[in-house]
């Protein structure tokens, strides 16, 4: 069986936060992959300023030098919020000898109890929860704690550097801070 890490995410856009908690989660759990998934419209936040295909241009670029990184696009297939109850039933029919660990942040953690299906969803997949600024990691449900270094990066403050002409370098690998210039996204708030 393969064991496969998935971070599911806006990635709007993507930055080493994005990517440490993807190494440190299959570097301590042995997983045989990650895959990093860009939703099509985020279940509880606003919809991304910078479209799907901008999206996964930035997150492909962000992986390209790791192999055991890659870019999952099943959620760009269908309209409307991208709900992982409804990922996951298609992933495990797809891949039915992969096992999958769906990776979350603190704020995530927090708010499993608003998550669709949530009951029946814990009972399809793993959750690995890691720590972020400002969220607790305690919660009821039953999830993997990998312990990772804090990294209080976020792509609202990517954004918001963007808005107001403050440097992103280091904060996002250089391919992505190139991507964004040369596509002048996210230069207005
Ligand atoms: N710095 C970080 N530390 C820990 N987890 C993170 C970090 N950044 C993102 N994540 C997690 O990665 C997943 C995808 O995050 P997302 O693409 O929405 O980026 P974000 O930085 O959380 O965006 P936003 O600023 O809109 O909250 C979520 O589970 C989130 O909790
Ligand atoms: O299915 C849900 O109800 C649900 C609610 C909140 C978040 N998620 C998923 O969690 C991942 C991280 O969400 P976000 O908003 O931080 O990009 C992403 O894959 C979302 O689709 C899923």
């Amino acid at each position: 069986m393969k064991h496969v890490g998935i971070l599911g995410g806006t990635f709007d856009p993507p930055h080493i936060g994005h990517l440490i908690v993807a190494e440190e989660v299959r570097a301590e759990l042995e997983l045989d992959e990650v895959w990093l998934m860009p939703s099509q419209e985020p279940p509880h936040k606003h919809t991304a300023a910078a479209d799907a295909d901008d999206r996964v241009n930035m997150v492909s670029s962000a992986i390209n030098a790791n192999p055991s990184f890659s870019v999952e696009t099943i959620e760009l297939d269908r309209s409307g919020k991208s709900y992982t109850y409804d990922t996951i039933k298609l992933l495990t029919d797809k891949h039915p000898e992969v096992r999958f660990y769906f990776v979350i942040g603190a704020d995530m953690v927090e708010y499993l109890p608003h998550w669709k299906h949530i009951d029946e969803l814990m009972d399809m997949v793993r959750f690995v929860g890691v720590k972020r600024n400002g969220f607790e990691l305690e919660t009821t449900y039953p999830i993997i704690e990998v312990d990772i270094p804090l990294i209080d990066i976020s792509s609202t403050d990517i954004k918001n550097r963007l808005a107001s002409g403050r440097s992103i370098k280091y904060l996002v690998p250089a391919g992505v801070e190139t991507y964004i210039k040369e596509n002048h996204l996210y230069e207005e708030r």
